[in-house]
C-alpha cells in the first residue's frame, strides 16, 4: 500500500496537497500528490511500495491543518461489478489486517452525497461479514469514490479524526444566538480530549470573547458555567446577557485589555490574519490567558503559506518570552475560508 488519502474542505485541495508533501518529505518519505480541484480529496502516492502505513504512523495527525481525516491504503479498487461489490471489498479489507472498527465514507462533495445511500447499504452487508478485533489499533475505511470505485484503507484510531470523513455530527443548539457557535464547540472537541473538558472548561472560569456579537461563542462558554467579557461594537443577544454571566464591552477588540489574566481568550474577528496573530501574540506575551481559540480568515491566494507564517510568528513570540506553549491550527468542518488556531500555555 503506497497511497495516503486525505479528506479536506472542497476548494482546499491545493493547500492540503502542499502540506502533506512538505510533511512527508520532512520525515523522509518521497512521493507526489494527486488531486482535482473541488474533489475534497488528496492522494499522496509514496514512491516506496509499502510506505503509506509507515507514513501514517510517523506523522502526527494533529499537526495537519488542512486534512480533516486520513487513511492509508492501496490504489482504489476500480471497475467493481454492481452485481457483486461485496466480495472484492471484503477481500481487500482482509488483506489490510486486523481492525477494531470500520466506517463507510464518501468525499464531502455533491457526488459524495449522491453515494451515501449506496455506501450505507453496502456497509450494512459488509459489516455482517467482516470480523473485528477489538484490541486492534486500526480502523478500516471504505471510501466510495463512485458506484464502481472504492478506496479500502486503514487509519490508526489514536492518530486520526474521531469522526468519519473528519466531520463531527454537532447539533445546532436552539438557544445559541448564532450558527457560529458550532465553530467553538467543534474547536473544543478537536483540541481538547473529552476526558479533560471538566478540568479545562470548568464552571467559574473567566473568558474574554473578542468580536463576540451576537454571542454564539460566548454562549458556549456560559453553557460551561464561565464568566465572559464580550467585546464587540455590535449588540449581544439579550437572553444571553440575562444569564448574568456576561459583561458586554462596546470597544475595539484590538485595543481592549483585560483587567486580570483570564483562563480563556477566544476571538472570531474577521480581519487580516497578521493583525489577529499579532494581537494574540501580545496577549500571550503579557500572560493574559491560559488557552486561546482564534480564527484566521485566509486570503484567496497563498493560504497554506499564510498559516505557516502565522505559526512561525507565534512560535517566535513564545520563544522570545520563554513561554512553554502548544500551538495547533486546523481547518475545522465548520470553518469556511479560515482556519482555527489553538494555544495552550503550559508555563
Ligand atoms: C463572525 S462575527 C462573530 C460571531 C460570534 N463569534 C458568534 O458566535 O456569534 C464577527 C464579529 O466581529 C466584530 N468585530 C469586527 N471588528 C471588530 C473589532 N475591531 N473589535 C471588536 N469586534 C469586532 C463584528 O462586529 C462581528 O460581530
Amino acid at each position: 500500500m503506497n497511497h495516503l488519502y486525505l479528506h479536506c474542505r472542497p476548494g482546499f485541495e491545493k493547500e492540503c496537497a502542499a502540506e502533506i508533501t512538505d510533511l512527508a518529505n520532512e520525515q523522509g518519505f518521497f512521493g507526489y500528490s494527486k488531486t482535482e480541484p473541488g474533489s475534497a480529496l488528496v492522494s499522496y502516492v509514496c514512491h516506496e511500495p509499502d510506505a503509506a502505513r509507515r507514513l501514517i504512523r510517523s506523522l502526527d495527525f494533529a499537526s495537519l491543518v488542512f486534512a480533516r481525516q486520513w487513511l492509508a491504503g492501496p490504489a482504489p479498487l476500480e471497475g467493481l461489478d454492481p452485481a457483486d461489490r461485496l466480495t472484492p471489498l471484503l477481500t481487500a479489507a482482509r488483506e489490510l489486517g486486523d481492525v477494531s472498527q470500520w466506517w463507510t465514507e464518501t468525499t464531502d462533495t455533491n457526488e459524495g452525497k449522491s453515494l451515501s445511500a449506496l455506501s450505507r447499504k453496502l456497509g450494512k452487508l459488509f459489516g455482517r461479514e467482516l470480523a473485528l478485533t477489538p484490541a486492534s489499533r486500526w480502523r478500516l475505511h471504505l471510501l466510495f469514490l463512485s458506484g464502481t470505485s472504492v478506496v479500502v484503507g486503514v487509519s490508526p484510531t489514536a492518530n486520526s479524526a474521531r469522526w468519519a470523513m473528519g466531520i463531527p455530527r454537532l447539533r445546532q443548539p436552539s438557544q445559541a444566538p448564532s450558527r457560529a457557535t458550532l465553530k467553538l464547540e467543534e474547536a473544543w472537541h478537536h483540541f481538547i480530549p473529552a476526558e479533560q473538558w471538566d478540568e479545562r472548561l470548568r464552571g467559574g472560569m473567566r473568558g474574554v470573547d473578542l468580536g463576540a456579537a451576537p454571542g454564539g461563542w460566548t454562549w458556549q462558554m456560559v453553557r460551561r458555567g464561565m464568566f465572559v467579557d464580550a467585546v464587540d461594537n455590535g449588540p449581544m443577544d439579550q437572553a444571553l446577557m440575562d444569564s448574568g454571566q456576561v459583561t458586554h464591552h462596546v470597544e475595539d477588540g484590538f485595543v481592549y485589555q483585560p483587567k486580570k489574566p483570564v483562563d480563556w481568550l477566544v476571538c472570531d474577528i474577521a480581519d487580516k490574519p497578521a493583525r489577529v496573530a499579532s494581537m494574540i501574540g501580545r496577549w500571550a506575551a503579557q500572560g493574559y490567558f491560559r488557552e486561546a481559540v482564534f480564527n484566521l480568515k485566509l486570503p484567496m491566494k497563498q493560504r497554506y503559506l499564510e498559516v505557516k507564517k502565522r505559526r512561525e510568528f507565534l512560535e517566535a513570540v513564545f520563544a522570545e518570552y520563554g513561554l512553554e506553549a502548544s500551538l495547533a491550527f486546523k481547518q475545522l468542518y465548520h470553518d469556511r475560508e479560515e482556519v482555527t488556531g489553538h494555544i495552550r500555555i503550559t508555563r
